[in-house]
């Protein structure tokens, strides 16, 4: 494994680590280049640690994060996709200059032979994106630390968050002062990650208002062409490139909403868990009797329920708490038969709890939007072993220039494998997904 080689280059290189089945190396010479080799942008690159593919021509890159896409899915459900079951990459419009939000950091120190969880700052220290991983790295007095690299603009960023970049690093500077001067080391150490949070300066920018911001909680507001105005806090999540969104949304929207395989009947109702502020369910509205979001954080749930009216959205409903409950929850109302889900969840995928609800309740379609194929492989399994047909899979480029992808994932129960009886949809159905619920013993995993 060579970081920042590409597959047929002849490359010098220095092995670091031998594993049982492969080894790592460092680049030192490339000695033949790839024809899809090309200067990176930013003078920090192989420095920063953000980015990995800036040394590859673009289209190589959308090319390299399909394979990537399709090997993982396959790799870790154990399944063979046929080939044109996996699409091209959808390229993001932007391919620099897409990032609509950058936190910037100060390192990060651990006391001498201290425990590195209770890090500090160093408020003197280099101002960047991206921490490094823990190494053996010491400073003058031996303390350890998790160095940054001192940045003066991203290439990735938007032009609005690089010019206001030198304002929000002396901010930073500022709040760590303060915050690190009057306390012990014993009561840094037991600080509440809040006030951890509150050190980092935040920088967000909409295309609506071009606001820069530097509160966690401020909230912004975007408007994607063609899908609908969003309000979001500014500090939790909302995607993040704003260019390729538009296409992004409406892809998922339309998988959700698409006629069932082989019939002219559709989804009535859409189920977007892990929701947000509303994204998909409040884009997808106009297709469907009605939809529901189910999300965790409160503040989200809030407004996403004002972005419904921003919207005049009067079909779509949002519960506040876990996924497996919100699911139980709407099994009552929606029949599954004739419903969507769309699970976006976070990198970690579907709970197993979640999972199992999901092979249970069956709803008739599942579109699974993830940013990490590895964990979407690992529920793929389970999804397919209870019935569940891939129908596509289609990778989009959110985040250029990143090993980051995000890949939509349809699956469909055939309509042979409705069962009449306990029907997905039928009373029974609905019934035995939401006493799932209630009893424990019905949590167990079954792989
Ligand atoms: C990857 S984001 C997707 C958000 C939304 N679909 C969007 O594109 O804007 C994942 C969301 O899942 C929420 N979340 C995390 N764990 C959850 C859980 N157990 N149940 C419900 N929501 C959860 C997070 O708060 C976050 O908003």
């Amino acid at each position: 494994m060579v970081m920042f080689a590409i597959p047929g280059e002849l490359v010098e290189v220095r092995i670091e680590r031998n594993y049982s089945r492969y080894s790592e190396a460092k680049l030192l010479n490339v000695l033949e280049p790839s024809p899809d080799r090309v200067e990176p942008k930013c003078p920090l690159y192989t420095k920063c640690g953000g980015c990995q593919y800036q040394h590859l021509a673009y289209s190589a890159e959308l090319d390299w994060k399909r394979r990537h896409v399709k090997s993982a899915l396959e790799d870790f459900s154990g399944m063979k996709l046929p080939e044109e079951l996996v699409a091209e990459t959808t390229a993001s419009p932007k391919e620099y200059h897409y990032r609509q939000k950058l936190t910037p950091r100060l390192q990060g120190m651990a006391p001498k032979g201290g425990d590195p969880r209770f890090q500090d700052v160093d408020a003197d220290g280099p101002i960047g994106i991206c921490a490094q991983e823990w190494g053996d790295y010491r400073d003058a007095n031996g303390r350890r630390f998790r160095p940054v690299v001192e940045i003066e603009a991203c290439p990735l960023a938007t032009e609005a968050i690089n010019a206001a970049l030198p304002t929000a690093k002396a901010l930073l500077r500022k709040r760590a002062a303060r915050f690190l001067a009057p306390l012990s080391q014993a009561a840094r150490r037991a600080a509440s990650q809040r006030k951890r949070g509150e050190l980092v300066s935040l920088l967000r920018q909409t295309r609506l208002d071009g606001v820069v911001c530097d509160r966690w909680n401020q909230v912004m507001t975007e408007e994607i062409p063609g899908v609908g105005k969003f309000k979001f806090a500014a500090g939790r999540f909302f995607q993040v490139n704003g260019s390729i969104l538009p296409s992004f949304v409406r892809a998922v929207v339309d998988a959700a909403a698409a006629s069932w395989i082989g019939e002219e009947g559709r989804p009535q109702f859409l189920i977007d868990v892990y929701c947000g502020v509303g994204l998909f369910a409040l884009a997808g509205s106009s297709l469907f009797e009605a939809t529901f979001g189910i999300e965790v954080d409160k503040k989200a749930v809030a407004l996403a329920r004002e972005n419904a009216k921003l919207n005049s959205i009067c079909n779509a409903k949002f519960i506040r708490g876990d996924a497996r409950r919100g699911l139980a929850q709407v099994a009552k109302e929606a029949p599954a038969r004739i419903s969507t889900v769309v699970v976006d969840p976070p990198r970690e995928g579907l709970s197993r709890e979640t999972c199992q609800l999901l092979t249970e309740w069956r709803p008739r379609r599942v579109v699974y939007v993830s940013c990490d194929p590895a964990t979407q492989a690992r529920d793929l399994q389970v999804l397919h072993a209870a019935g569940y047909e891939p129908q596509s899979v289609r990778p989009f480029d959110l985040f250029p220039q990143t090993r980051h992808v995000e890949s939509v994932l349809v699956l469909e129960l055939p309509a042979d494998g409705l069962d009449p009886a306990t029907a997905p949809g039928s009373e029974e159905g609905g019934k035995k997904a939401a006493n799932n619920l209630l009893n424990p013993k019905g949590l167990g995993f079954r792989v």
